[in-house]
Formats: structure tokens, C-alpha cells, sequence
């Protein structure tokens, strides 16, 4: 069987005596959405920041199409090929879209030296991107951040992590704070980075959200995978809260593994 893109090994992590998570196991496939469920407290976050590179696991393994790595630092996660994009992105208000989508990164014109940014690259490639990310207006390149809407400035982070060919696209919260169109806008992003090969793993608290857009969920609860299977076309809402609240023990849905 080929090896999945991402497998996280009996990952525990402790801060001081609180232990957040306890012998957890993910995987995601290549061109696969995962939607990563819990309450509140759950170790969503704390797995993701793992994952990320922003905090170290207190023990366990991760590999990348079965190869074990280490991600000491965020720079280390990007390099791997793993892009975090948050709910309020990290993106500067008052740069252009193209800009922000090479932050850091820019294309050079001219002799090394002198430093210049090459601007039309940065255009050419923005408005491309803007395209195949699924954004239908016509915004130009030039375009302040801070002037777009936050499902159009999630499009942005999409599209940047899309085009420095991220393998894996973690979405915390995408959808919070968003209109209904805008949502479906966003919603609409992540399928199109799925379709063109970049997995995801998308983490909302809206289940309605989630179960528009991915090809499997996975349960947390109190630092532990409750369930690592569930297809969303299999399944409804209620019994995915159900296995969230711990109401679901006895296993009715058929998804929750055995602990
Ligand atoms: N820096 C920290 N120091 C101590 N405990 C922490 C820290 N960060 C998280 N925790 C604890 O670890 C556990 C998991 O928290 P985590 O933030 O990963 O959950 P979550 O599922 O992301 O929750 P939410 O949906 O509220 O963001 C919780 O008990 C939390 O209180």
C-alpha cells in the first residue's frame, strides 16, 4: 500500500502535568481532506502546532510519504512542504495581493545586488493564482489586502501556499467569522487546492462546514483519537456531534475505534 503523505505516530504531548495529547495517530493522503473535529479542549490546536512546527511533541513520529522527519521550527515546516494558514491569516493589510502572495519570497529583476523586486512576475503569477484558486471577480494584482473581504484574503493565504507548492494546507478555523456566501466561497478554495493535488486538513467548529467540503473526519476528544474514519456521505451531523460529545461510546455510528 502506497504510504499516506502525512503520518503522525503516537504523538503525547504534556505541558507540565496537563497532558493535551495522548498516543495520537493521523494520517492524510495525497489529495485528501481531513476534517479534524473535537470540542473545546480536545488537542486540535496542539496537534496542529505540532504538525506546523510551532511547538515539539513530547514524543512520537512524524513522516512525510514514509519518510521520518523533523520539523524543529514553522521555517522547517514550510520547507517540508506544510503551509498553516490561520483564521485571521498572516498577511499584511496594506500590501497588494501580490505582494502578500510572495512575502518574504519575492522574485529579483536585475543584478542580484540592487535587489529589485520584480513586480510584473509578482502580478503575472498573482493573477493567475487568483484564478485558479476559484476568486471570479476580476481583482487586480495591485489591490490592497486590507481592502478585500476575509473569505477573498483566505483565498490569498490559499493561493500563496498553492503556489510554493505546499503537499499539505492546514486550515484552522477558515470559516469563523464569515458570511454565508463568502463561506461557500472559501469552501469552494479548499475543494479547487484538493482538486490541482495539495491535501488538507481543515478544523472548524461549524460540522456543517466541514461536512461540505472533506473526504473523511477525524474525532478528538480529551487528547485522544475517538475516530479516524468517517465518511461524511456516510454519516449526518448529529451522529458526528454525538461521537464529539462522547454520547456515542457503544460505537452506533460504526466509525468510533476501539480505545
Ligand atoms: N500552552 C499551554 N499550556 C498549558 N496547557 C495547554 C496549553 N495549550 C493547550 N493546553 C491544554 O491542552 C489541551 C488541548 O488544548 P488545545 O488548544 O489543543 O485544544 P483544541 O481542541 O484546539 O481546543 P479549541 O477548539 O478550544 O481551540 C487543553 O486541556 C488545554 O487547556
Amino acid at each position: 500500500m502506497a504510504e499516506p503523505l502525512i503520518r503522525m505516530a503516537h504523538i503525547s504531548k504534556f505541558y507540565g502535568r496537563v497532558r493535551a495529547l495522548e498516543d495520537v495517530d493521523l494520517t492524510v493522503g495525497e489529495s485528501e481532506i481531513v476534517g479534524l473535529l473535537g470540542d473545546n479542549g480536545a488537542g486540535k490546536s496542539t496537534l496542529i502546532k505540532i504538525l506546523s512546527g510551532a511547538i515539539p511533541p513530547t514524543s512520537g513520529d512524524i513522516f512525510i510519504r514514509g519518510r521520518k522527519v523533523e520539523i524543529g521550527s514553522t521555517t522547517d515546516a514550510i520547507a517540508q512542504g506544510i503551509e498553516t494558514i490561520y483564521q485571521d491569516s498572516a498577511l499584511v493589510t496594506q500590501l497588494s495581493i501580490a505582494r502578500n502572495l510572495f512575502l518574504g519570497r519575492e522574485p529579483i529583476r536585475g543584478p542580484r545586488l540592487l535587489n529589485r523586486m520584480d513586480h510584473a512576475a509578482m502580478d503575472a503569477v498573482a493573477r493567475d493564482l487568483l484564478k485558479r484558486v476559484g476568486i471570479s471577480k476580476d481583482i487586480p494584482p495591485g489591490t490592497p489586502i486590507g481592502s478585500l473581504s476575509g473569505g477573498e484574503r483566505q483565498a490569498v493565504a490559499i493561493a500563496r501556499a498553492m503556489h510554493f507548492d505546499s503537499d499539505l494546507i492546514i486550515l484552522d478555523e477558515p470559516t469563523n467569522n464569515l458570511g454565508v456566501a463568502e463561506t461557500q466561497g472559501v469552501l469552494r478554495f479548499v475543494r479547487n487546492a484538493r482538486d490541482s493535488g495539495h491535501s488538507c486538513i481543515f478544523i472548524a467548529h461549524n460540522i456543517h462546514h466541514v461536512f461540505q467540503v472533506v473526504d473523511r473526519i477525524v474525532v478528538m476528544r480529551r487528547g485522544r483519537v475517538v475516530a479516524d474514519d468517517i465518511d461524511p456521505r456516510h454519516t449526518n451531523v448529529e451522529e458526528v456531534e454525538r461521537i464529539i460529545t462522547g454520547m456515542a461510546e457503544d460505537g452506533s455510528a460504526g466509525v468510533v475505534r476501539a480505545q
